[in-house]
């Protein structure tokens, strides 16, 4: 039995109360004040911020064929630290999950090496290129939560609509990353002034938005759940909130760094700053955060994706495109989001929590209330901190942030009453 005292936790009319919190067999017994239970554990949350553990519906662990950029292991417990205690793996991995067999091995391989809960997404089509789809209804009975290319644009529309017709009938998500090979022309940073100044070669936000326009009208005659994965254009804004006004079943992420910077940020050649879809511009960023407040985008997903330090110390035109984003979201988005005024902490976890679940239909809990999975993160939002990347678990020490000052460290993680992360 654990019993957690004095934790701050968000009441019904998204106040926070203090509260303290019994845990029996991994369930929460009893919230009450001033509760005691001699054969409890102890755990004194001295008035830090207790939520059900954050969900993030897009990480790459990278297990198997990249173990030297992270592991289920390594990529789990760099989640614990950053909060969370649910996640969706992206496939492409080697091999790639691409059919029953290898979904189902994945999906073991996940629950033996993690400390918290993945979902595993299975590869829409084989090797995520070519134009032969992968058996959908197989794999989404082996468990697949989803089915993404990630990492790779599906470039035709006759495997977009095959693709969404499978995944309407073993109803289950398509997760889109939306990029266009036509329009890539070797760019790697957003198309604009500043990737003029520096030399490199830009892509144009129409390499997203363009694909968007066709998945969406093919979606609204699928009936398919389609999600869009790391939007980052005011195109790309626009089209959902058309979209959805016009009862398509779409669903959106945003990662916390195209909320946070825009292109104007990339000052030299520093792959640090690059990954894809690339930063855009500010006014994109801004079209994010009105999306993101107005709830046209649903969710915040990191795209977790980390590399090795070697090739992320590449130059801009040849390193990886990705960074690492799990144990820094919750600090930075506090920070700059709510502390700063733009959204409130209410709503930071719907987007961070409630409306991954709910779009998902993800077993995990919502609320701390009796009877609820013990899944629990404690966060410091009083306490000014410096992320430094030799405090990271993640092998991806890839990030842009380091060195920038935030509130919300993470104190503790539970799942199932159990401790996964202590700082
Ligand atoms: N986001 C990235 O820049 N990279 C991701 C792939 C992806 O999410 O598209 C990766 O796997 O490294
Ligand atoms: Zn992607
Ligand atoms: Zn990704």
């Amino acid at each position: 039995m654990l019993l957690i005292k004095n934790a701050k936790i968000l009441s019904d009319n998204q106040q926070t109360i203090q509260r303290d919190i019994l845990i029996q067999d991994g369930t929460i017994k009893e919230i009450g004040d001033n509760l005691s239970d001699v054969q409890a554990d102890v755990f004194d949350a001295q008035g830090h911020f207790l939520t059900p553990g954050l969900v993030d519906v897009h990480v790459h662990f990278r297990e198997p064929g990249f173990e030297y950029k992270e592991t289920i292991q390594t990529g789990s417990l760099a989640a614990a630290r950053g909060g969370f205690t649910t996640v969706m793996a992206m496939p492409n991995l080697n091999p790639v999950p691409d059919d029953q067999a290898k979904l189902a091995a994945q999906i073991a391989r996940n629950q033996e090496n993690s400390v918290i809960h993945v979902e595993q997404i299975g590869a829409i089509s084989k090797d995520l290129t070519d134009h032969t789809i992968n058996d959908i209804q197989g794999m989404t009975e082996a468990g697949a939560i989803a089915f993404s290319n990630d990492g790779k644009g599906v470039q035709t529309a006759d495997t977009m609509l095959q693709a969404m017709t499978a995944a309407a009938k073993a109803k289950r998500p398509l997760i889109a990353h939306l990029e266009d090979d036509t329009l890539l022309h070797g760019g790697v940073m957003n198309d604009g002034e500043v990737s003029q100044q520096l030399g490199l070669p830009g892509i144009t936000g129409l390499a997203e938005s363009s694909q968007l326009a066709r998945d969406l009208v093919i979606a609204k005659v699928t009936g398919v759940h389609y999600h869009v994965a790391h939007i980052s254009t005011k195109e790309s804004v626009a089209l959902v909130r058309m979209a959805k006004s016009q009862g398509v079943h779409v669903t959106a992420e945003v990662s916390p760094h195209h909320l946070l910077l825009s292109d104007d940020a990339i000052q030299k050649d520093d792959a640090y700053f690059k990954m894809n879809p690339p930063l855009r511009a500010q006014e994109d960023r801004e079209a994010l955060i009105a999306g993101l407040i107005d709830g046209t985008i649903d969710m915040i997903a990191t795209d977790h994706a980390p590399h090795g330090t070697e090739e992320k110390q590449k130059s801009f035109a040849v390193a990886p495109f990705g960074i690492t984003g799990i144990e820094t979201s919750f600090q930075l988005l506090y920070t700059h989001l709510v502390k700063s005024g733009l959204l409130s902490l209410g709503t930071l976890i719907d987007r961070m929590l409630i409306a991954p679940v709910k779009a998902f239909h993800l077993d995990a809990p919502t609320q701390i209330a009796v009877g609820q999975r013990a899944d629990l993160a404690l966060f410091d939002l009083t306490h000014l901190t410096t992320i430094a990347v030799d405090d990271f678990l993640s092998k991806g020490k890839n990030t842009p942030f380091i060195g920038w000052q935030v509130y919300g460290e993470t104190q503790a993680t539970w799942v199932s009453g159990q401790q996964v992360y202590q700082r």
